[in-house]
Order: structure tokens, then C-alpha cells, then sequence
């Protein structure tokens, strides 16, 4: 479970990104009082037009990025008080993979399952079912630096779900992929469901978005402009597609 409590965001901005910008004020900001729910069992869609705050929503619920003010309880514990409790209750993926390049599959899942302290048999045990399920084996004894963007893409979700997060958050996990990498991705968003972890997920591909999701957000600017379920979204739609309602929804609160 999720609950992300009347949250803001401030960057402050130095006198360099205040003349690039052209804007006099010391802060912008990113996200502006957005509370909502997302439940285990489920996968929640956080969607958004570029620089809407999806991104800096997603690293503050996984304790990277430090609220400006409000709280998130993931799972009962607060990112405030509690980071460390909380990052291990998450696994968190983003585009950018950030691998060392000189080790191999195998080696980056290990060590991150060391920090977590896991037990050897559990780890084996689990990286034998990720490994199969997102199909590593045929290149986990290769070095990161020889893979391909899609194969580090698999590592990096390997390496996240190592030690069998509640909660998993996925920022735009299948951009830049072929569709096939994207759907062993979009399959394990399913097997997280189905084993009752709390997802949530950005992303600009509604195909995906309509495929996965149960409850969605919106939101443009740092507000929240619309929170409710998958079915309700497409009630509200009237017959227009997903992303012709997407586009209403935001024009509407422009
Ligand atoms: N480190 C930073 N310093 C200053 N401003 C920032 C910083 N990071 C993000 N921003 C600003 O905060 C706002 C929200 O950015 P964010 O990356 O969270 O949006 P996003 O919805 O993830 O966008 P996209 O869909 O393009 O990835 C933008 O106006 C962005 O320019």
C-alpha cells in the first residue's frame, strides 16, 4: 500500500538554471499538494504530460528525493522518519539503468541481494525465477558493458525485484524497448499483481496504460487533475479513445 499525503515538491534553482529559465523566482515547483491511494493487489497508473512531476513523484515515494512537505506511508512506514524501512519494502526501476559495466548479470543481482542481506538459498532461489522469467540466462555470464539497452533494461528489473519488494514502481519501464523486451516487462508487471504487490507505474504509452492498469492519476503541472479507477476512466470516456480523453482531461485544467 501506498499513501502519498498531501505531497510538494520545490527545486530550488541557482542563479545559472534561474537565467537559462528566464524566471527571477529561487524555486520551482514540481509538485503541488497531491495525495492518492495505491493498493496491493493492484497496479496504479501515474500519467502526465512531459514535466507534469510523474518523475518526481516516483522518486520521492522511493525515499531518492526528499518531499518539500506532506508524507508517504508505503506500506505504514514513512519515507519521512523511516527511508531505510521503506527501501526495503521497494523496488524501484527507471529508464536510465546505471550498471558497472564490468560485471556480469549475475554478479549485480548478488550484490544487490547482499545489501538487502539476503539468505544464499532464498537469493538462488529467486534469481533463478527472475532470470528464467525475463529470459537472462542466455547472456548472464556476459559483462553489462557488451549487453544491449534492452538486456541491461532486464538486469535492472532483475536486480529491483531481487529481494521481493511489496511495493514496485516503475518509471516508464518499457521506453526505448522492442516489443518484445516490453512485453516480458509488462508480463512481470502481471505476475507482481498477481502476487499482490502494490504497483505503480508511469508512463505516455496509454496501449500499455489500458492493458495493466486498475487506477490511474493524472496529473499536469504538479497538480492532480483526475484519480479514479481504470473502469470509471473509461465510462468518463464516452466512446473517445483513451488518449483523446487523456487529452481532454488535461486541456480541461490547463
Ligand atoms: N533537479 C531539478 N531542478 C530543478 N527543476 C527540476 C529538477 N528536476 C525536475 N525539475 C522540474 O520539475 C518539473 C517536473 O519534472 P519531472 O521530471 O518530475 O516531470 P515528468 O512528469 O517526469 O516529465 P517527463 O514525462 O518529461 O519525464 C519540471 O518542470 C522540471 O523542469
Amino acid at each position: 500500500m501506498i499513501n502519498v499525503e498531501n505531497i510538494t515538491k520545490q527545486y530550488a534553482l541557482s542563479k545559472k538554471q534561474r537565467k537559462e529559465l528566464q524566471i527571477n523566482s529561487t524555486s520551482v515547483a514540481a509538485v503541488n499538494n497531491v495525495s492518492f491511494i495505491c493498493k496491493p493487489g493492484r497496479v496504479f497508473s501515474l500519467l502526465g504530460p512531459n514535466g507534469a512531476g510523474k518523475t518526481s513523484l516516483l522518486r520521492m515515494v522511493s525515499t531518492i528525493l526528499k518531499p518539500s512537505s506532506g508524507d508517504i506511508k508505503v506500506d505504514g512506514v514513512s519515507v519521512i522518519d523511516n527511508p531505510q524501512e521503506v527501501r526495503r519494502k521497494i523496488g524501484f526501476l527507471t529508464g536510465s539503468t546505471n550498471l558497472y559495466d564490468r560485471l556480469t548479470p549475475g554478479e549485480i543481482v548478488k550484490y544487490f541481494a547482499d545489501l538487502h542481506g539476503m539468505e544464499r538459498s532464498l537469493f538462488n532461489e529467486r534469481k533463478e525465477n527472475l532470470f528464467e522469467q525475463l529470459n537472462i540466462n542466455e547472456f548472464s555470464k556476459k559483462r553489462i558493458g557488451q549487453l544491449s539497452t534492452g538486456m541491461k533494461q532486464k538486469v535492472s528489473i532483475a536486480r529491483s525485484m531481487i529481494h521481493d519488494p511489496s511495493v514496485v514502481i516503475f518509471d516508464e519501464p518499457t521506453s526505448g524497448l522492442d516489443v518484445i523486451t516490453a512485453n516480458s516487462i509488462i508480463e512481470l508487471i502481471r505476475q507482481c499483481k498477481k502476487d499482490g504487490k502494490t504497483v505503480i507505474f508511469s508512463s505516455h504509452i496509454m496501449s500499455e496504460v489500458d492493458l495493466l492498469c486498475d487506477d490511474l492519476a493524472i496529473i499536469a503541472k504538479g497538480n492532480l487533475i483526475y484519480n479514479d479507477t481504470m473502469d470509471a476512466y473509461r465510462k468518463q470516456s464516452e466512446g473517445k479513445s483513451l488518449i483523446e480523453a487523456f487529452i481532454n482531461i488535461v486541456n480541461q485544467n490547463n
